[in-house]
């Protein structure tokens, strides 16, 4: 009998946006960052990362974009080292002891600095993908513990689903309720063409709520309207302490959530630090009606289901 080894020549690893159904943040911590008490969503936008064998001396890993028509290419980094994949690649080589090469292509849906830690999605999928490419069997720990070191968003982009996140935002926790877990809601996706920068939002909400507390939390009618898988109870309690300053940013924006309540929206909400806009829809023909009725006014306008899988491998036989 013949044996066949399988090379490992490609792999793909699709890694989902996230929105927060709930954001509170605390005052600035000595360290610059925020304390967040926030509930992440993974929802069905996502980026495509495939990793092969390649690489050069000088640029260990040669990134290559492809990116959707709605996705504003030139905002990608891809100069050696300025990408967050190379970093994952970097921090997950530097656990191991050895230097990963490989050639990367992104396929890129997810809008850049839009509130929906697409640069996130990336890093994640590389830690899997490059983990996989080099059968390197990282345990989950590890990879957690780099994906926190990569940005606060990271860990969750690993995990996907809905999750409490605390800290900075890189504590996550699974809701295991299947109440929760089970739970599908319908949103639309209004981006926008030029991003917003997370530092200067968070400076701007300094600026803005000199009172804000030191420590916060998810309150419990938000775990229970969860619980509840009725999206009208979820649109009540809906909220972003970062929405304030991201319209004081962006006046516009207030005429985007007005929009698309008026388009038949349960509730409009910015997405984490902005300028993406998401709606709650009461089901998913809701959402395909108010979707084209924002079609009318708005150049990119997306439907999404969530919650949805974290990073994980795609295969194709
Ligand atoms: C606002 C949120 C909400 O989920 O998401 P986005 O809107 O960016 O997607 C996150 O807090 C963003 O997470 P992420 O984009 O991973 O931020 P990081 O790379 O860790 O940090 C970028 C910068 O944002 C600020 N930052 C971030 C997280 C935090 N808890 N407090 C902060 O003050 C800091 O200025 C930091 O230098
Ligand atoms: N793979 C990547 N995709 C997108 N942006 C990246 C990536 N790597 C680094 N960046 C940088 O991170 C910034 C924030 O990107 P992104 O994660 O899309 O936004 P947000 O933090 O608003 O969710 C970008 O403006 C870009 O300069």
């Amino acid at each position: 009998m013949s044996s066949r080894s399988r090379v490992t020549t490609a792999v793909t690893v699709r890694a989902p946006a996230k929105i927060n159904l709930y954001l509170a943040v605390g005052a600035a911590r000595p360290d610059g960052f925020h304390p967040v008490a926030t509930v992440y969503q993974a929802i069905g936008l996502y980026d495509d990362l495939t990793a092969r064998p390649g690489g050069s001396g000088t640029n260990p890993v040669r990134l290559a974009l492809h990116a959707a028509d709605h996705v504003d290419a030139g905002a990608v980094p891809l100069a050696p080292g300025t990408n967050l994949v190379h970093r994952a690649a970097q921090l997950l080589g530097a656990h191991h002891g050895r230097t990963l090469r490989a050639d990367v292509e992104i396929a890129k849906a997810v809008p850049v600095a839009g509130g929906l830690a697409g640069g996130s999605a990336d890093a994640a999928a590389a830690l899997v993908a490059l983990d996989r490419l080099h059968d390197l069997r990282t345990p989950d720990e590890a990879l957690l513990a780099i994906a926190a070191e990569l940005g606060s968003d990271v860990p969750f982009s690993l995990l996907g689903g809905t999750a409490a996140g605390v800290g900075r935002g890189e504590q996550v926790t699974p809701y295991s309720d299947p109440a929760i877990a089970d739970a599908a809601w319908w949103w639309v996706v209004v981006p926008q063409a030029l991003g917003l920068s997370t530092p200067s939002v968070y400076q701007h909400f300094d600026r803005m709520r000199p009172d804000a507390a030191e420590s916060v939390v998810v309150p419990d009618r938000v775990i229970a309207a969860l619980a509840s898988q009725d999206p009208v109870t979820l649109a009540a309690v809906l909220h972003n302490d970062l929405q304030a300053p991201a319209l004081d940013l962006r006046p516009e924006l207030a005429d985007v959530l007005a929009d698309g309540e008026a388009a038949g929206a349960l509730r409009g909400i910015v997405s984490g630090s902005g300028p993406t806009c998401v709606f709650l829809c009461g089901s998913p023909d809701e959402a395909r009606e108010v979707a084209g009725r924002l079609q009318a006014s708005y150049d990119v306008v997306l439907v999404a289901t969530g919650p949805v899988a974290g990073a994980h491998r795609v295969e194709y036989v």
